[in-house]
């Protein structure tokens, strides 16, 4: 396959290296300082589309390959409130446009243990519910893209949680998930989710190594959503 690289920083570079193991060749690799080179790149040519750039050069990107025709597979987070644009122009274009918070195995499986658990505890009224995350100090968004999944999870699993909030700004009731974001040195992504009770704890946790397990996921989107169109996500890819 033909893949173009929109956002060649930590992450595309990884993405880069396993799709080129796997047998794919890298078209153009695209950073803030080259992105002109967009201008002239003749969209026929390329497979697929990967970005995982910054918050606010997503829905420039996304649009870029959307308008090309291309499968575009995006990774970005911190863009979130113009998603439903991008998915309008996706339709509209009858193209194929694929996100995840999270494209990591472990991560989707630990999504699936969060839905799990926050069923289990909807009743479970003495139980406040927080959760932490921890990464390296370049991030751009707090909190991260898979703590608002994990948050937004457990708001369609347990009636009492109506909303998350970072811990570092108000709180209107007790019933809201609280977020912890931390930024510390090198961490790849770790992931806590605790309910907490007066008499225990629980918790379960998720913790990168590095990033291998995000690109390689990316990588195998990649070969998956070539031929498919609309708007797809994790839940489509996975069998489990
Ligand atoms: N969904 C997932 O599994 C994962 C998502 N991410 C997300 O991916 C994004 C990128 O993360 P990193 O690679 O660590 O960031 P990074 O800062 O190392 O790389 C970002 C790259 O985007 C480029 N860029 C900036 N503006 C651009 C533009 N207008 N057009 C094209 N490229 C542009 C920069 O030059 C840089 O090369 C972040 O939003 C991060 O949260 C990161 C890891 C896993
Ligand atoms: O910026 C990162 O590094 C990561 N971002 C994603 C997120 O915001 O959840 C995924 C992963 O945790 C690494």
């Amino acid at each position: 396959m033909n893949i173009i690289i929109l956002g060649y920083g930590k992450m595309g570079k990884i993405i880069s290296e396993i799709a080129e193991e796997r047998g794919h060749t890298i078209v153009a690799k695209i950073t803030s300082d080259n992105r002109a080179q967009l201008d002239n790149l003749d969209g026929s040519s390329v497979d697929v589309a990967i970005e995982f750039s910054q918050p606010e050069s997503a829905v420039d990107n996304l649009s870029w390959a959307i308008n090309q025709g291309i499968p575009v597979v995006c990774g970005t987070t911190g863009w979130l409130e113009h998603k439903h644009e991008v998915e309008q122009l996706t339709l509209s274009k009858g193209g194929a446009f694929f996100y995840a918070s999270n494209f990591s195995i472990g991560v989707n499986i630990f999504f699936k243990v969060n839905r799990y658990l926050a069923k289990l505890m909807d009743e479970q009224h003495d139980y406040a519910i927080r959760m932490e995350e921890i990464h390296h100090t370049e991030k751009k968004d707090a909190p991260s893209g898979t703590a608002i999944t994990l948050a937004e999870d457990i708001i369609n699993k347990i009636d009492r949680a109506k909303r998350w909030n970072l811990d570092t700004e108000s709180v209107e009731n007790g019933h809201n998930i609280l977020i912890s974001a931390k930024r510390i040195d090198k961490v790849p992504g770790t992931h806590t989710v605790t309910y907490s009770s007066e008499t225990d704890d629980i918790e379960i946790k998720h913790t990168a190594h590095s990033r291998k397990g995000f690109a390689l996921g990316a990588v195998l989107v990649s070969e998956w959503i070539k031929n498919r169109k609309g708007i797809l996500s994790m839940d489509d890819f996975l069998s489990f």
